[in-house]
């Protein structure tokens, strides 16, 4: 099964579903391996500072996958979808990010949240709200665990990924899309 749905993506190797990347690899399992290596080896180093803004955001991705694509922490230019779900078409994604991270602004950051409930339940809006816009061709779940890890740390809270459970975490963000809150924020709240 493909990996993502996408329209024709001039990022592949032609005649393949392997992303052009810096080192070269043409064979998907040699990537995956690749880019999971500089993921964790950057994840030694300290994580960008900034203002939990959708330029944040971007640093966060450029950060970790800057070793592996040339547009690590920019936007995708193509339509992606996973299952049976399309996310926010390439043109909107802007837009629609920065509103978001408005919205977060105004909600504090979540740092107003009093207990792991309710920060738990804010952060399945905001990881919903980012999942069906992912702004990046790849690489989006796992912006997005760093990225609730550090508006968890930001509010007082902390984030025990150890605790993350693939399968339900998964099928809990599938329920988010469809504006299904709840199972999602008791994976979360797990994790706290
Ligand atoms: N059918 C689906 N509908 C909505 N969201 C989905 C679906 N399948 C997966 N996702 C979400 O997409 C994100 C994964 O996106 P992407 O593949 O860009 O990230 P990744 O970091 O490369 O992969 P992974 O998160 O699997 O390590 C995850 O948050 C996942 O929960």
């Amino acid at each position: 099964m493909d990996r993502y749905r996408t329209i024709e993506d001039p990022l592949f190797y032609p005649g393949t579903q392997v992303l052009r990347n810096k080192a070269n690899i043409r064979n998907q399992d040699d990537l995956d391996q690749f880019e999971q290596l500089m993921f964790n080896s950057r994840a030694e180093e300290d994580l960008p500072a900034g203002a939990f803004d959708f330029a944040h955001y971007r640093a966060i991705h450029r950060h970790f996958f800057q070793d592996v694509y040339d547009w690590a922490g920019e936007v995708r230019t193509i339509r992606t979808g996973k299952g049976s779900n399309w996310f926010c078409y390439p043109e909107h994604i802007e837009a629609q990010a920065n509103r978001l991270f408005e919205q977060l602004a105004e909600k504090d950051h979540l740092r107003s949240c009093t207990d792991k409930s309710e920060f738990a339940l804010e952060a399945a809006w905001f990881l919903s709200e980012i999942n069906a816009i992912h702004p990046f061709r790849e690489g989006n779940g796992r912006v997005q665990l760093v990225f609730l890890t550090m508006l968890a740390r930001n509010a007082g809270f902390s984030v025990d990924d150890r605790k993350l459970q693939p399968e339900p975490f998964l099928a809990a963000m599938v329920r988010s899309f469809n504006g299904d809150l709840a199972p999602l924020a008791d994976q979360i709240e797990v994790m706290l």
